[in-house]
């Protein structure tokens, strides 16, 4: 007899398993091998020889990936990894070299030389930084154009047109209810270039979140964020698995993202160079070597930046400068 298996609200299937149980994860992932392009027991997303080259830099040469379905998976790797240009190669915002056979498939369509909006249309969809032409626009309106950018109209169109059709009433109670959940309903009028560094975060998620993905890819979701937002951030990422998401992020501090991810993937050199989960990969020495080979400027992180002690600190600050900016609006 087949084992029952569970739907997630993004109709991922994840046999018997609850994911949000931390045990089961672990149980999950317990007989993967730790090895560079190990294979997963339900992949979401396989990718096969993709490489890219810059002049005489090869900026990613991965041969073998796979992302469990279900799991946070970071992707680290010190400054110039790879690991932005392999995300952009992906998700359909860059070309891999031609002739190498390069191959992906997500949730078990192909990707290949698949367009942007194709990729995101498919359920996978990452973050963008807030430009300077979304922040001249409010935070609702940035919202609204998450739903149109994501289903395949062209931002600069989207962006041109009024925002605001009557049949689109349930997509603007669906962007108010995500504001909401992301603590930004009160700045939804707000132009978006006035929020802060974590707020614009936040919306970043926010607004990938409109089509409801079948995996999130998030490009470094900490980075310019004061450890407090940093925490909020981190609890979202870990509902957002527990809710049943696949969730795929890109960050090079180590300790950011050792306490949330259940798998970790570590490129160096355009190379993955190991995958595990936290413990074993933060020991690996190969990992070790990447980093500190890496650019003088990158480090392991700093856990002192989340003590409690400076997590309050930072509390109070930004308590102090939201009263500000309300007396400077005469709020
Ligand atoms: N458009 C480009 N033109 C030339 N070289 C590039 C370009 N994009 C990336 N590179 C080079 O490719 C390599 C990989 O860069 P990439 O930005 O993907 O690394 P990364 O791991 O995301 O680094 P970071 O953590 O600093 O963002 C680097 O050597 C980088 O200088």
């Amino acid at each position: 007899m087949s084992e029952p298996t569970t739907t997630t609200p993004n109709g991922a299937a994840t046999g018997s398993q609850d994911l949000a149980d931390p045990a089961q994860r672990r149980a999950l992932m317990a007989d993967v091998v730790q090895e560079p392009g190990s294979s997963k027991p339900d992949p979401i997303l396989t990718v096969d020889r993709i490489q890219r080259h810059f002049g005489g830099v090869t900026a990613v040469d991965v041969s073998h990936l796979e992302v469990q379905r279900g799991l946070i998976t970071a992707l680290i790797g010190p400054n110039g990894a790879g690991k932005t240009t392999f995300f952009n190669l992906i998700t359909g915002f860059d070309r891999p070299a031609s002739g190498k056979g390069a191959h992906w498939s997500f949730n078990g369509a192909k990707l290949d030389r698949t367009s942007a909006p194709k990729v995101a249309k498919a359920g996978m969809v990452r973050t963008f930084q807030l430009t300077k032409a979304l922040s001249r626009m409010t935070v609702i309106d940035n919202m609204l154009l998450g739903a149109k950018d994501q289903s395949g109209e062209s931002l600069a169109k989207a962006m041109f047109k009024p925002l605001w059709r009557d049949q689109e009433a349930a997509v603007l109670v669906k962007a108010e209810e995500l504001l909401d959940r992301f603590k930004l309903l009160e700045k939804k009028d707000d132009y978006a270039g006035s929020l802060s560094g974590g707020q614009r975060k936040l919306l970043e998620m926010a607004r990938a979140l409109m089509t409801d993905p079948t995996m999130i890819m998030l490009d470094e979701p900490m980075a310019g964020v004061n450890p407090a937002l940093t925490q909020s951030l981190l609890g979202h990422i870990q509902t957002l698995r527990d809710e049943g998401m696949t969730v795929l992020f890109v960050e090079h501090d180590m300790h950011v993202v050792q306490h949330i991810s259940d798998w970790i993937v570590v490129m160096a050199e355009g190379r993955v160079v190991a995958e595990g989960p936290a413990d074993t990969v933060m020991a690996n020495p190969a990992v070790i070597d990447a980093y500190l080979g890496a650019h003088h400027d990158t480090d392991l992180g700093d856990d002192d930046l989340l003590s409690d002690e400076v997590i309050s600190e930072l509390h109070h600050e930004a308590d102090e400068d939201e009263a500000r900016r309300a007396r400077e609006e005469g709020h």
